[in-house]
């Protein structure tokens, strides 16, 4: 007995050595060999059941830090079986960690309140701390009541806040505009409303020089593909929602239960299929069709200081939201998170789409883009743009030569033969706001040089009523927004203005945003004239 005793002394001490210096895979490797010593001589001495207890809560973390979750809640559940006092804060303390960064808060929450009742003397700050955490947490995803304005107007000090996970008022269907699923509101809601809060599988990130950076863009994917197999490999609830993703087959793809994706979600690991194991070509598939590049505009504005660092992740939720050239939702990311609120007022029952590239292209550049991604677009811009095209087709040639020769003249004459040809042809607002928007980067070239303004100004509507039209057509957008604050700001400022303004920032903010952070964050770049 006394060899068994010293053989144990020694795994201990390897154990607790190789974990002190952050070797997790050799400290689980020694603990395993422990803990099989332990159970053999259970029954002989407390001493091994203490000392099993321990290596159960040890390997538990190693495990965690591996984030093999589910192993790592077992190790707990089993020293908390075993319910030596002392190791008995510590698994619970482990446990409620890992629920935390499941995003199951409540449960996290119990396990830290029943640590800080067993904790006896000592200080209990980290564990309020915990316990404070889950609460607010837990109710940011009950609520959706997320405020970011803190972190702006301090200039983005720090990290990014943290933020929970948030499903709301949103469910998966068929679509029937895009192909497979789609995602659709439950209810009417108005622009600026949440609508989800998702963080990210992983995001794969590196410095990217320029946009044909071809290695930096091959580092950032191999890194996201690692990430997300090794994710997947060691937590089943992220593999099955994983695999609820589309691979590119729509007529083969069943629509998902939303409770899969809720933050409470655990799946019984007994009931996890035995086939569902994860499969490296499986998983590049489901990355191809649903991976997002952090979205360039708010990546850069929010709290990016390198605006060369580029991401490329994986959003769950974000992946049933299929892609319209007349969306009604914007992502915003912030940290790894991407939260997703309506751009536009929303009915219930509507398809909610956001932008998969940016829209305020001409029909035939937007064609290109959407076939890299394997689709055409028929949304109702799409449609109508189709039928003017063909219907007015030599007037059209004209305008888009002038918008492929690029020159400032040229920009001046797309314009103003825009403009005229609307009247003519008798185009409602929704349909002028459509056009607009195709033809927004020879309005926005106008619109910031004061030379061209000077040249054109009178011949074109205000730089005001094209953002509003363009807004309404498209919902919010940080270049249309930036030319109605710009245009606020050189009239002085005024409350009109600047209403007119915050109005159309909330659709691209959303409400995360108090007007002032919002003020700050449009004001930032307006100097840099990047509309
Ligand atoms: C991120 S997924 C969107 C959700 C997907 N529809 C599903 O069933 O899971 C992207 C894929 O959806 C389809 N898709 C997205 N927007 C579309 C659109 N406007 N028209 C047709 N297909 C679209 C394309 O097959 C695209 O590769």
């Amino acid at each position: 007995m006394d060899e068994t005793k010293e053989e144990m002394q020694q795994l201990r001490c390897k154990a607790s050595e190789l974990l002190l210096r952050e070797e997790w895979k050799e400290s689980i490797n020694i603990y395993s060999q422990l803990i099989s010593l332990c159970e053999q001589h259970l029954c002989s001495s407390s001493e091994f059941k203490r000392c099993l207890c321990l290596a159960h809560s040890n390997r538990a973390e190693a495990r965690s830090r591996l984030r093999d979750f589910s192993r790592a809640i077992e190790d707990c559940d089993r020293a908390l079986q075993l319910q030596t006092e002392g190791t008995h804060v510590k698994a619970l303390l482990c446990k409620g960690k890992i629920l935390l960064s499941l995003d199951r808060y409540s449960q996290a929450s119990d396990c830290f309140r029943q640590a800080s009742k067993l904790q006896i003397g000592g200080s209990s700050e980290t564990l309020h701390g915990f316990i404070y955490r889950c609460k607010k947490l837990e109710l940011q995803s009950r609520t959706g009541a997320f405020d970011v304005s803190d972190w702006v107007l301090n200039g983005f000090q720090g990290k990014p806040p943290e933020l929970a996970e948030y499903v709301g008022p949103v469910q998966i269907k068929k679509s029937e505009q895009g192909g497979g699923r789609g995602l659709f509101a439950t209810k009417s809601i108005d622009s600026g409303t949440l609508l989800l809060v998702t963080k990210a599988v992983a995001i794969g990130r590196a410095i990217v020089d320029d946009d044909h950076d071809e290695s930096a863009q091959l580092i950032m994917w191999k890194d996201l593909v690692n990430k997300v197999f090794s994710a997947s490999t060691t937590c089943p609830t992220t593999l099955r929602r994983i695999y609820a993703l589309s691979t590119g087959k729509p007529e083969a793809e069943e629509v998902p239960d939303m409770h899969l994706f809720r933050p409470e979600f655990d799946i019984d690991i007994e009931s996890s299929k035995e086939d569902e194991k994860p499969e490296m070509s499986r998983i590049l598939d489901i990355l191809d069709v649903n991976s997002l590049m952090e979205d360039a505009a708010s990546a850069k504005v929010l709290g990016k200081k390198n605006r060369d660092y580029c991401g490329v992740g994986l959003w769950i939720l974000a992946s049933f939201v299929n892609h319209s050239c007349t969306p009604n939702a914007r992502r915003l990311h912030i940290g790894d998170c991407m939260s997703i609120h309506a751009s536009r007022d929303i009915k219930a029952g509507e398809e909610i789409t956001f932008a998969y590239f940016d829209v305020l292209l001409p029909l035939k550049k937007r064609r290109e883009l959407a076939s890299r991604w394997g689709f055409s677009c028929n949304c109702k811009r799409c449609r109508f743009e189709q039928v003017v095209c063909l219907q007015r087709e030599e007037q059209m040639r004209e305008i888009e030569a002038g918008m492929e020769a690029g020159g400032e003249l040229d920009m001046g004459g797309v314009v103003v033969k825009l403009e005229q040809v609307m009247r003519r042809w008798m185009l409602k607002e929704k349909e002028k706001g459509f056009m607009r928007a195709s033809y927004w980067p020879a309005f926005s070239q106008i619109f910031k040089s004061e030379r061209l303004m000077s040249k054109w100004g009178r011949r074109i509507p205000a730089a005001e009523t094209v953002a509003e039209s363009v807004a309404e057509a498209i919902g919010g957008d940080d270049k249309v927004v930036k030319v109605a604050v710009a245009e606020g700001l050189k009239r002085g400022g005024g409350v009109a203005e600047m209403e007119r303004a915050m109005r159309l920032g909330r659709g691209f903010y959303g409400k995360v945003m108090k007007k002032q952070a919002m003020r700050a964050l449009l004001e930032l770049d307006i100097h840099e004239q990047s509309y």
